[in-house]
């Protein structure tokens, strides 16, 4: 896995500098509220997997928030001094949360699109978006593709280049992951300067599929990522 502060514009520079760092004035994890006790009602909702349409209010969707955020952890100084890390994995250990994070993406995509505008594909970036966008795919009954990282896809494969701190790397797609006109939502734990979820985009659209979003779970607003996309991005939890 590469560092998460693979970031390359001038302002990811600024991250990996301790003082210059708005990530290193951010609250720690000892100043993150206490998980909350499990939602009976959430639960069996989720026991049930009723579909998003169902029982999607507001309240369902911000209680499962309130969950998800009290369990992702915040590690100072990882992988480098002045980098607040934003660790979902006590997510995925937790059966009830994995299923609240799907059940969350699921509503949010039930709510945002109507019938004729439901993605065909969820494209998920290397590695973590590995982690819940095949869920996220079958549960919203799309397909799934990844974007891997330059090298690791057999077969005729489309590049895409995007900047990190030190330097340019690569993101690759298998050429037939996507047919031309097929809606896609493009999906990661997290974005930072955007540069990743950018390339993505541009693979997509190389492979002519129709870019209908971005999902993050997390998004360090100060680096303004968003800017990059030239679709509507959700992000599901605040963060930095
Ligand atoms: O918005 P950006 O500045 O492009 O950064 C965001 C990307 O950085 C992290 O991935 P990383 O490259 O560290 O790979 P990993 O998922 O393999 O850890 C994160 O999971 C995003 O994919
Ligand atoms: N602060 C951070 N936490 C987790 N993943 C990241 N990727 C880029 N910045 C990150």
């Amino acid at each position: 896995m590469s560092s998460p502060n693979n970031l390359a514009t001038p302002s990811t520079t600024s991250t990996t500098q301790a003082p210059a760092d708005p990530a290193a004035t951010a609250p720690s994890t000892s100043s993150h509220p206490p998980a909350s006790s499990p939602d009976p009602t959430l639960t069996s909702n989720a026991q049930r997997r009723l579909p998003a349409s169902a029982a999607a209010g507001p309240p369902e969707l911000a209680s499962l928030k309130i969950r998800l955020r009290a369990a992702v952890r915040q590690i100072p100084d990882f992988p480098s001094k002045g980098i607040l890390f934003e660790d979902i994995m006590p997510i995925f250990a937790d059966a009830s949360l994995h299923e609240a994070l799907i059940r969350a993406l699921d509503l949010h995509v039930a709510h945002t699109y109507g019938p004729d505008e439901k993605p065909d594909v969820v494209v998920g970036l290397d590695a973590r978006g590995f982690l819940f966008g095949p869920s996220l795919a079958m549960r919203i009954g799309a397909g799934f593709a990844p974007v891997r990282k330059q090298g690791k896809l057999p077969g005729p494969c489309i590049t895409a280049s995007y900047e990190k701190e030190y330097g340019q790397d690569f993101f690759q797609m298998q050429s037939d992951a996507i047919k031309p006109g097929q809606k896609v939502l493009v999906v990661d734990d997290l974005i930072a300067t955007g540069g990743s979820a950018a390339a993505a985009g541009s693979l997509v659209k190389q492979l002519g599929g129709t870019l209908v979003g971005y999902v993050f779970i997390l998004e360090l607003d100060f680096l303004k990522g968003r800017d990059k996309l030239d679709a509507p991005v959700y992000t599901l939890l605040s963060s930095q």
